[in-house]
């Protein structure tokens, strides 16, 4: 069962945190974990495991625990990471083609197809086996593929416009690594991933400790 129902966006984000400790359970030899364990070893409630857990299929005792085999594969269908999901890459520069580079993305269903940028140079390369095409011939290749989802490394002056061509050739989401918010439609799905953004909390948690 893939991620049909609509679950706060909380709890998605702290689905993926359960299954990376289930695989290391599994690692360990562990057959079996509990959501207390769950919860103790991510620091949040086990009310709060025991409740995210409910929305997926997992059959487990909150006190026994869970298969942890049988937790891993019901979690990672549920998140999509089975399945393969292609997408597009535009921006081919130092983040994007670092992206192409990255094994890991196609292990949480990620499958960059292709990849665009404006440069005729990059026209015909290719990073780790994924081809690299001019812009001006995405739109063709978009059709061919039926691809929906685009990933955006474009310089930060460029995101608007991108995205806007993006979304009127019918992208569907937008996994967003530029630092500027973009704009989109309602019936579009944009995830905004800044490690920027993360660093200005860190300073900031890190002065106020500081000021204890
Ligand atoms: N999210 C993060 O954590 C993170 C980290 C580093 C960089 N960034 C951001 O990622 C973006 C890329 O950074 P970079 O260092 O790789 O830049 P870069 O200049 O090395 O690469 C950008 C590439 O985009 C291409 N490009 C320009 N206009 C385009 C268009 N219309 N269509 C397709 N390609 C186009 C350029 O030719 C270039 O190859 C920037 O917005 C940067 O701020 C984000």
């Amino acid at each position: 069962m893939e991620n049909s129902v609509h679950l706060p966006e909380p709890a998605i984000r702290r689905l993926p945190w359960y299954l990376s400790y289930a695989k290391l359970a599994l690692e360990k030899g562990e057959t079996t974990i509990s959501s207390t364990q769950i919860a103790f070893a991510i620091g949040v409630d086990s009310s709060v495991v025991a409740k995210d857990l409910s929305y997926i299929d997992v059959a487990g005792k909150t006190r026994v625990g869970y298969n942890t085999f049988t937790l891993i594969e019901v979690l990672e269908t549920f998140l999509g990471f089975t399945k393969s999901h292609p997408a597009f890459l535009f921006g081919v520069g130092r983040l994007g083609g670092a992206l192409l580079q990255d094994n890991g993305l196609r292990q949480f269903g990620l499958e960059i197809i292709a990849a665009f940028d404006v440069k005729y140079e990059l026209a015909g390369t290719n990073i780790n086996h994924i081809p690299i095409h001019h812009f001006d011939n995405m739109c063709e290749l978009r059709r061919k593929t039926g691809v929906d989802i685009a990933v955006l490394t474009v310089p930060i002056n460029r995101a608007q416009e991108v995205a806007d061509f993006l979304i009127e050739v019918n992208f569907k989401a937008i996994w967003n690594f530029t630092p500027i918010r973009i704009k989109v439609p309602d019936h579009i799905v944009v995830q905004n991933t800044s490690i920027y953004a993360h660093l200005a909390v860190m300073y900031n948690r890190l002065e106020q400790l500081k000021n204890e």
